[in-house]
């Protein structure tokens, strides 16, 4: 069973974060393990709170995995500061981790700001350069690159620049810009367009979580990078069909849609 590791902040209310990355891991048949860097108070309405996880624990826990065991997909969410992501990147370095898939989260659907501004520059040029692939939605991609992104060809533009920071792939996603969510998977040379039908629905919470852990779960089974994304982008259109409501507000996908 191949090991998967998610470094991200919990969500309370169960439909993004550690808690979505777990419950990916578990579905697409992989041994889930995760490291959590903040905690949040949490439901389907908004964020309340966010306590950080001081670094030397965050240290200790990335420490304890890769002295015992063997990864073979890191997955990274929410970051929350600076300090955090340089202790991240010293650690994933120092222990030579594969397969890192970076989410460069930065705002919840409800609105919160999960990544402080002074660590943007941090996530820029330190995280986004060590990771395999790195999957921004618009607005990240736009923060990121300071490019408007109103269509396709702006997608292609952002992850060009996205890719000059050193990733060796990058996924632009399309699922809030226009009526079709189309992805754009970028190596450096061409181009790979990830199409799916926009499904109907408010319940979409824990979208990005999903799909980039479960590329991660299929980059470590041994897929390329371009049928990994394939794979997550199938389970994650299947995930948001089988959608449903909890609470009053963005209800969560269904990550085991095909078990019960
Ligand atoms: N309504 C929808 N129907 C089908 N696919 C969707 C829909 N909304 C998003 N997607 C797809 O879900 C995946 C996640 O994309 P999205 O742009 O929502 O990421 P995100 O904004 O990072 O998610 P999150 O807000 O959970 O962090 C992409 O493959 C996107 O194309
Ligand atoms: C801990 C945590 N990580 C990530 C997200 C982003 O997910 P979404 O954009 O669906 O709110 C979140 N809300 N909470």
């Amino acid at each position: 069973m191949e090991k998967l590791l998610t470094i991200a902040g919990s969500d309370s209310s169960g439909g993004a974060g550690i808690q979505a990355d777990l419950k990916t891991f578990s579905a697409l048949g992989t041994y889930g393990m995760s490291v959590i860097t903040a905690i949040t108070a949490q439901n389907t309405q908004g964020v309340f709170g966010v306590q950080d996880v001081e670094e030397e624990i965050i240290y200790k826990q990335i420490e304890a995995i890769f002295t015992d065991i063997d990864v073979d997909a890191v997955k990274i969410g929410m970051v929350s500061k600076s300090n955090t992501i340089e202790t991240i990147v010293n650690a994933l370095k120092k222990f030579k981790a594969k397969n890192i898939v970076v989410d460069p989260v930065m705002v919840s659907k409800s609105g919160y700001h999960l990544l402080k501004s002074e660590a943007k520059k941090s996530l820029i040029e330190k995280l986004i350069p060590i990771a395999k692939i790195v999957t921004p939605n618009i607005f990240e991609a736009e923060v990121i690159t300071g490019i408007e992104i109103k269509d396709i060809k702006d997608m292609e533009k952002a992850a060009k620049k996205i890719y000059g920071l050193g990733p060796q792939y990058v996924l632009v996603k399309g699922g809030h810009l226009s009526h079709e969510p189309i992805d754009i998977l970028y190596n450096g040379e061409k181009f790979n367009y990830y199409r799916a039908v926009r499904i109907e629905t408010k319940n979409t919470h824990g979208t990005g979580c999903t799909l980039s852990s479960a590329i991660g779960v299929y980059l470590a089974k041994g897929f390329s990078v371009d049928k990994a994304v394939e794979k997550a982008k199938d389970y994650i259109t299947s995930a948001i069909s089988k959608s449903f409501p909890l609470g009053k507000g963005v209800g969560p996908v269904h990550h085991f849609y095909s078990w019960w």
